[in-house]
């Protein structure tokens, strides 16, 4: 549609753009990457260093980036954004949301969460069908998110099946009145089996007093986590042994990579076309600094700063499964956008 022939492909994030060679991106070689799971461009963590990035952006003449990836990616395309503007250099910088943790605040939605709720189902079945067909049977699903329980929560609320979901937004406590053992047994003797899911992030506090700290950073800068799903199995299956005088199986699932391994479903192929195509009309109409995406159900051009400036949380209580952000202004979106016009 504008006769652009000339498209690369970085590969392994960030710091493919100054240590790896890239790849010609053709519709030949692009043609079937939807149906398949992962990243033929790979990813990575950390790597991030601005200035080698836009020397190498300057030095291969590119004249457009797109920058795909959940909110450490956003926050970093911001800062190539403001270091192609202070250089004075006209390039295009949009960035495009993907993540299964539908972490990024401001959107309705990021591209790849649909998709893991519905796998995220599947593996609350089979935790369901598990514990039903034995005697007080509890299935404990660990599921992915790190700061935000919004893939837990989804799941949680389409299956219908969980009795309790824990979420990083959400204290808990084990003991005592009010507490998740309290709830377990009222869930036991009322059902006579218990499903439970946490998200990876929730109750690390927990997990660090009986292993090790909890403050250490993978190369991106984000949290390294203790292994929750395990550690909340190892507590109900003492727990129970104290309660019961036989022993019972507590199944501990942990299906993370199942999860980020399939091919995107329908509705986020489609989502992701809508993405794509909205970012190459923003750039092609001059526009910069931008993350597309969904706002109150309309698609938008936001400033990236924006994009980033806003904390996302799963609103456990208002409304019962909505972002914080619902009511944001658009209108103060456009004109920041507006103003990084190039031409
Ligand atoms: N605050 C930040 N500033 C600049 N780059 C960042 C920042 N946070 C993360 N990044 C970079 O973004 C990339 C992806 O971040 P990561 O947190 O691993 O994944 P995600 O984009 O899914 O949140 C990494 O290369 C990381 O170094
Ligand atoms: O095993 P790794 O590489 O540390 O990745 C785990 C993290 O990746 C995630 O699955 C997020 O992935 P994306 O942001 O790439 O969609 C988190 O939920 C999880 O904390």
């Amino acid at each position: 549609m504008y006769g652009v022939d000339d498209i690369l492909g970085i590969v392994g994030g960030y710091r493919g753009f100054y240590s790896k060679n890239t790849v010609k991106l053709t519709p030949k070689v692009v043609n079937d990457i939807h149906k398949r799971g992962g990243t033929t461009l790979l990813t990575s963590r950390g790597g991030h260093d601005t200035v080698k990035i836009v020397d190498s952006i300057q030095d291969r003449g590119i004249n457009q980036v797109y920058i795909i990836g959940g909110d450490g990616t956003q926050k970093g395309a911001a800062l190539i954004h403001e270091e192609v503007e202070k250089r004075g250099m006209k390039v295009a910088v949009a960035g495009i949301p993907k993540t299964i943790d539908n972490d990024i605040a401001v959107i309705d939605k990021s591209f790849g969460f649909d998709t893991a709720v519905e796998e995220a189902q599947r593996a609350i079945n089979a935790a369901h069908v598990e514990v039903e067909c034995v005697e007080n049977g509890v299935g404990v699903v660990k599921l992915m998110g790190r700061y935000s329980g919004f893939i837990a929560m989804h799941a949680t609320l389409a299956s219908r099946d969980v009795d309790c979901c824990l979420i990083p937004e959400s204290p808990f406590y084990l003991e005592g009145q009010g507490g998740l053992f309290q709830f377990i047994e009222s869930r036991m003797k009322e059902n006579g089996h218990v499903v439970i899911v946490i998200a990876e992030g929730a109750g690390q506090e927990f997990v660090a007093q009986s292993i090790h700290d909890v403050n250490q950073k993978d190369a991106s800068g984000n949290r390294l986590l203790l292994d929750v799903g395990l550690w909340l199995s190892h507590k109900i299956k003492a727990k129970r042994e104290e309660l019961y005088p036989i022993y019972l199986p507590c199944d501990d699932l942990d299906p993370t990579y199942m999860i980020r391994a399939i091919p995107s479903n329908a509705s986020d192929n489609i989502y992701c076309t809508l993405l794509a195509q909205s970012a190459v009309h923003g750039a092609m109409a001059g526009y910069t600094g931008f993350t597309v995406g969904p706002v109150n159900g309309k698609h938008a051009y936001i400033p990236i700063a924006v994009s980033n400036s806003l904390s996302c949380a799963f609103a456990a209580l208002i409304p019962p499964y909505a972002k914080k952000i619902l009511d944001y202004d658009m209108g103060d979106c456009f004109a920041a956008v507006n103003k990084s016009l190039l031409r």
